[in-house]
């Protein structure tokens, strides 16, 4: 029988490519970037945090806690958070008034646009602001400085870019520190190794910040909260591998140092929006980052940094 509304064929122009998807959701608070091949991100414009990153099977590349805040009441626990302008609590440097790991995590940022990854041009890059102006009063009173952050996610078949831009647009210098708070998702913690830290110095927060030299691949066995500073530099890459298959290579540029996290027991039953409890089992944190020392911006200056996962 024939049908009454036959569904029509979707309009294609001949000749132009699939491009990438970039849709705004949840009144224009998230939004998710699509390739044509299938691999997508999620980003939350709250602190511009990559919440999800999917390959072209749909596997998640991320962790996320059930109950990361998602409405822009804090800083989402998972994806990417990203630290500035201090890490942790300052003792100087004039952020001491600032909250743990800075303002930029729980701040709304500006969607600037979206391009074609010139990398691949099977790409989409995003780009995203956040500038003094932006800030609440409040904020403003706590770092007084006038700056900007541009930040551009780069999507590509196989990996993942994203790059930090910070310009003093003031008068005066103001130091700061930055890092990129990766959360992955992996299938058991305790068979999970990282390289590219062998002989690395480290400070372990876990232990009292004592320094120590990295022997061997990293490996998790309790509460991990180590400071990386690796000697060849942040152009070595760092490997995580899972029962001895490799599964993301960071490659860093102008970012000397990296962080890695695991909460374990204690620590994940004390974070308030850690869930579930044993979530600890399924993710590690690996932050590259500048934080061992402060980075001085002059007037006019701009200070340039990025990462690139990549699956392998
Ligand atoms: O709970 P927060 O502020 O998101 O921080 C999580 C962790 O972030 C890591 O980068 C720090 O080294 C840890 O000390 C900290 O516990």
């Amino acid at each position: 029988m024939e049908r009454a509304r036959k569904p029509t064929a979707l309009a294609t122009t001949p000749g132009l490519p699939p491009q990438p998807q970039v849709t705004l959701t949840d009144s224009n608070a998230r939004l998710t970037a699509t390739l044509p091949t299938g691999e997508s991100i999620d980003i939350l414009l709250h602190g511009a945090t990559i919440l999800s990153w999917k390959d072209a099977a749909g596997r998640e590349n991320f962790w996320l806690s059930d109950a990361a805040k998602l409405d822009g009441s804090g800083a989402a626990r998972g994806g990417i958070p990203i630290v500035f302008p201090v890490f942790g609590t300052s003792d100087g440097h004039g952020a001491e008034k600032l909250p743990q790991h800075g303002f930029a995590r729980n701040s709304r940022w500006e969607f600037l646009g979206k391009s074609t990854s010139e990398a691949a041009k099977e790409g989409v890059k995003l780009d995203f602001g956040l500038s003094s102006q932006n800030l609440s009063d409040d904020v403003r009173a706590q770092w007084p400085y006038t700056f900007g952050l541009l930040y551009s996610v780069t999507l590509d078949r196989g990996s993942l870019n994203t790059t930090l831009v910070v310009t003093n647009d003031g008068d005066v210098p103001f130091e700061f520190q930055t890092l990129l708070h990766n959360y992955f998702r992996v299938d058991d913690i305790e068979k999970v190794t990282v390289k590219g830290f062998e002989d690395a110095p480290y400070v372990d927060k876990a232990d009292q910040f004592k320094t120590k030299t990295q022997a061997g691949a990293v490996t998790f066995a309790g509460e991990t909260d180590s400071v990386y500073t690796p000697a060849q530099g942040p152009g070595h890459p760092l490997v995580i591998e899972e029962d001895g298959k490799p599964r993301f290579r960071i490659v860093r540029d102008n970012l000397e140092d990296a962080v890695v996290f695991n909460p374990w027991v204690d620590k994940a039953r004390s974070m308030g929006d850690f869930e579930p409890k044993d979530g600890w089992k399924k993710m590690l944190c690996v932050e590259p980052g500048s934080v061992s020392k402060w980075q001085t911006l002059e007037k006019g200056d701009a200070f340039e940094a990025a990462q690139t996962i990549y699956l392998v």
